[in-house]
Order: C-alpha cells, then sequence, then structure tokens
C-alpha cells in the first residue's frame, strides 16, 4: 500500500506536485495518467525518498521510504532504464543490487530468466537495446520479491512485442497480490492495462476512480450523420422525438445507439443519407477533455504565418 497525503513538491514558484492524497492498494494495477509535466515523475521520485516533499507526506506500508530495511525487498521501481551503469554486465548489475539489499546471488539468475535477459546476461549493458534496457531495469525491479511495484512510463518507446510483454506482466503481479503503480500519458495504454486510475494535471488530483466507472462515465455513443436533405431530416427527428445536435461542417450528431431507427425514418420520409455511423467516443478523448484546463504545453499554432502562407515570399520569383 502507498498512501500520500497532501503531497506538494515547489521549485522555486512551480508548483510541480499540488497537495495529492490518495492510496494505492494490493492486487491491482493502479495507472497515474496525466499530460507531459503534470507531475508524474516527481509524486515517483518522492515515493522513493528521492526527493523531499515541500509539504505532506508519503508512506509504503506505513513507513517512510528511508525507514525500510532492504527497500528493495518491499517497494521495486523502474524510473529511468537509463541509469544503469554501461560498462557493467546485466548479470553484474542485478549482483551489486542483490548484494546491496541483502537479496541472495540465486535470485539474480531467476529474475534474468523472468525478463527473458538469460542469454545476454553476460553482455555489456552499454550495448543493450531500448527494450532490453526496460527488460533489465525491470529485473531490478523484481529483484528483491517486494510487495509493491512502480513503473515510471515502461512502455516508452516499445514495439508492440515489448509492450504486451510488459502488459501481461503488470497484470500477473497484481495477480499475485502486490500493488503496482504504473505511470503513463496514454489513456488507450491504461485502458488495456489498469483497474484503477489516479489522474493528475499541473499537479492536482483529477481523478481517482476504479477504470470500470471511468469507462462507464465516459464511453459515450452517438450516431453521425449526413443528409443532404438536412433540414428536412431535422424536422422529421424533431417530430419523432429524438434531439439532434449539431457536429461541424453539414454533419449531425444523435447520442445513444439509435442508427436503425434514423435509417428507418430516413427511408420512410424518401430521405438520402450520405452517412449513419454508430460511433463511440474514445477514453483518450475523456482524458483530454478531464485534463483539457491542465496541459501545460499546448501545440497552437503561433501568431506567424499559417501554412497557406508558407513560401509565400516565393511568389513570383
Ligand atoms: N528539478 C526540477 N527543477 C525545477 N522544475 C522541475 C524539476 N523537476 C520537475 N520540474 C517541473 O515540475 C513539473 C512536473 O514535472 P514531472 O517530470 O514530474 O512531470 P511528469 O508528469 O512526469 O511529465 P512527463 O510525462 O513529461 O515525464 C514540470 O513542470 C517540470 O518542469
Amino acid at each position: 500500500m502507498i498512501e500520500l497525503e497532501g503531497l506538494t513538491k515547489r521549485y522555486g514558484d512551480k508548483v510541480a506536485v499540488d497537495n495529492l492524497t490518495f492510496s494505492v492498494g494490493p492486487g491491482l494495477v493502479t495507472g497515474f495518467l496525466g499530460p507531459n509535466g503534470a507531475g508524474k515523475s516527481t509524486t515517483m521520485r518522492m515515493i522513493l525518498g528521492l526527493d523531499h516533499p515541500t509539504a505532506g507526506d508519503v508512506r509504503i506500508d506505513g513507513r517512510h521510504y528511508d525507514r525500510l530495511k532492504d527497500p528493495l525487498t518491499c517497494i521495486g521501481a523502474l524510473l529511468d532504464a537509463k541509469g544503469v551503469h554501461g560498462g557493467r554486465s546485466a548479470y553484474n548489475h542485478l549482483l551489486c543490487l542483490a548484494q546491496s539489499n541483502g537479496i541472495p546471488r540465486s535470485r539474480v539468475a531467476q529474475v534474468l530468466e523472468t525478463v527473458g535477459l538469460t542469454a545476454v546476461a553476460r553482455k555489456k549493458a552499454k550495448g543493450f537495446s531500448l527494450g532490453m534496457g526496460q527488460r533489465l531495469g525491470i529485473a531490478g525491479a523484481l529483484l528483491g520479491d517486494p510487495r509493491i511495484l512502480m513503473f515510471d512510463e515502461p512502455v516508452n518507446g516499445l514495439d508492440p512485442e515489448g509492450i504486451h510483454w510488459i502488459r501481461t506482466l503488470m497484470k500477473s503481479l497484481a495477480a499475485q497480490g502486490r500493488t503496482v503503480f504504473v505511470s503513463s500519458h496514454l489513456m488507450s495504454e491504461m485502458a488495456l492495462t489498469a483497474d484503477h486510475l489516479v489522474v493528475i494535471g499541473q499537479g492536482r488530483l483529477l481523478a481517482d476512480t476504479s477504470m470500470a466507472d471511468f469507462i462507464q462515465a465516459n464511453s459515450r455513443s452517438y450516431v453521425r450523420i449526413r443528409c443532404p436533405q438536412r433540414e428536412r431530416l431535422l424536422d422529421v427527428l424533431h417530430q419523432a422525438g429524438i434531439t439532434v445536435v449539431e457536429a461541424g461542417g453539414e454533419a449531425l450528431e444523435v447520442a445513444g445507439g439509435k442508427a436503425e431507427q434514423i435509417g428507418e425514418l430516413a427511408a420512410r420520409y424518401g430521405l438520402v443519407l450520405h452517412e449513419l455511423s454508430p460511433r463511440q467516443a474514445s477514453l483518450e478523448e475523456a482524458f483530454m477533455q478531464l485534463t483539457a484546463e491542465a496541459v501545460e504545453y499546448h501545440a497552437q499554432p503561433g501568431p506567424g504565418p499559417g501554412p497557406q502562407d508558407w513560401g509565400a515570399g516565393w511568389k513570383g520569383a
């Protein structure tokens, strides 16, 4: 169990983490979501005692990190896969970690096997691909057989096979009753992995909810329609008591799964439809809406010339 209470971190004027209170429980994968710069890594660093909170408190199974005896046997973490001495072999890197935490040497071979690195155990880490580096970082997290595991953006830059492997691993660790806390800025990835969600934006807590509740509240279904006899269709739908909203351009939207009913009404009144498509708003859209106010780095069109003006200076050349 990880418990945060009023956890706050300021860097000068910048509030990176703002009064966060939530807990992460066992037996579940808890997704820690937020846009870039939301404060996820800073929060995780404070959990591990690598950064000191400006205010508030964080405890791991009731204790501060620096009070844990042999911390790797209590909480294992992957924060930065590049944090490995490149000149050391995978085996020696893990052996150093094991020896400094009272973990038996035999465990090194076990975790190398679990993450699929046995064949390259004696190779130097600097020659590892991104995916192999992630696997080595995960091996380090698993080394002490801890009850709590924490991963910061573990699938970043991985290929589909690597992503699938990490997803399956996290689920199996949670199924063994462990606490699994994993950060991401991708809702679509979390939807496939997490049982519970904690969402932050600009350091503040925006949601602390089960994945099932989040999906139920946010997976809006609707029907998109385009019809050249738009006004006639609006009248027909209105008479049938169906609420329609404008969706930009020529398109209309009707909430709920009423495609058949709309198609039949259009046919009855001889109306041509150019589009009648049942759709589902994605969880990524729901996440973007939830965090819209809190996104720090927007991609916005600048004040300069738009794309249509690019190259204008060459006119007549
Ligand atoms: N050492 C530091 N000094 C000053 N500001 C910092 C420091 N560390 C983090 N910040 C700022 O705190 C905010 C939160 O950063 P953090 O890295 O925790 O966010 P994040 O959610 O992990 O982002 P990302 O998804 O991009 O990794 C950012 O605005 C960042 O610039």
